[in-house]
């Protein structure tokens, strides 16, 4: 099935626009999780047993375990869901670009190695370091195109002629480079006039929005700005805000309300 279908019957399976994120930083994890093996999957296994009704979508942040040398144990977490929840996509953050033939290897590290779903891109590079990805039609391809942090609009707000260059990408992704209709924007949550403004531009194209939760996005400015003519089109993600929600042995439970409030707080300006 395609991305863009499997997150729509998730959303709809599951009532839910959330998407939560697994970035572990073991040293947040309960100390009996610290002391197993494979601390890394032991954790994401119990955030989504308890999770996986209450999502549209995983998102696995690649840094995380990349920076500990668990890049098995990302290909595990990934397996996990495939195997018990195969309803509910994976996007894998990676926030990958660079010339075509390196792309070709991030493509395959990412669809093939990981078998993850989605992938989030850096667009900067060009069409030719964005294609070895769309190339993969049933895949889903994640441009940042405005993103959360708080240095973003120093760039991606600069005016190119009489547009943002934020604009400039969401109106270039929509009209040049979406030829399989593959292809989503991150828009962070933290800047829902940006949001609303990028809304206008791409139609009912599908947006990652994080930044809700621990960055402190507004809910209810962010799913005012950001839903498509279906009532839909965002994946909103929280990482810390749920997963990191408890840090003693109740923390799956802790973390299943905290996604309960998000998908509920969601759900009441749709
Ligand atoms: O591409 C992303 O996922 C991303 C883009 C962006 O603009 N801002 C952003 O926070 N993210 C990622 O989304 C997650 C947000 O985490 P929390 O702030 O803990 O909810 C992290 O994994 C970030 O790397």
């Amino acid at each position: 099935m395609r991305f863009l279908d499997q997150v729509r019957a998730a959303v709809r399976k599951n009532n839910s626009l959330v998407c939560v994120g697994l970035d572990p930083l073991p040293e947040k994890f309960p100390a009996h999780i610290q002391e197993l093996d494979q601390s890394v999957f032991e954790f994401n296994k119990y955030i989504i047993d308890a999770t996986h009704d209450l999502v549209c979508a995983y998102k696995p942040q690649a840094a995380h375990y990349h920076a500990r040398g668990a890049e098995d144990q990302l290909l595990m977490t990934i397996e996990y869901i495939k195997d018990n929840y195969p309803d509910i996509p994976v996007i894998l953050d990676s926030k990958r670009g660079d010339i075509g033939s390196t792309a070709d290897q991030y493509a395959k590290e990412a669809f093939e190695r990981y078998g993850a779903d989605a992938v989030t891109i850096n667009p900067y590079m060009g069409i030719d370091t964005v294609e070895p990805f769309t190339r993969y039609e049933d895949k889903g391809t994640i441009l940042l195109c405005r993103t959360s942090n708080p240095g973003a609009g120093a760039i991606q707000n600069l005016k190119i002629g009489d547009q943002f260059l934020y604009e400039v990408i969401a109106e270039t992704a929509m009209k040049d480079w979406n030829s399989n209709n593959n292809i989503m924007l991150v828009v962070g949550a933290t800047n829902p006039d940006e949001l609303k403004r990028i809304r206008e531009i791409t139609g009912d194209m599908t947006f990652l929005v994080p930044g809700l939760g621990a960055q402190g996005g507004d809910v209810e400015a962010t799913v005012k700005s950001g839903l498509n003519s279906a009532g839909e089109g965002i994946i909103v993600n929280s990482s810390r805000g749920i997963i990191y929600a408890g840090n003693d042995e109740n923390f799956a439970e802790a973390a299943r309300a905290a996604a309960i409030e998000l998908r509920d707080q969601v759900n009441q300006y749709r």
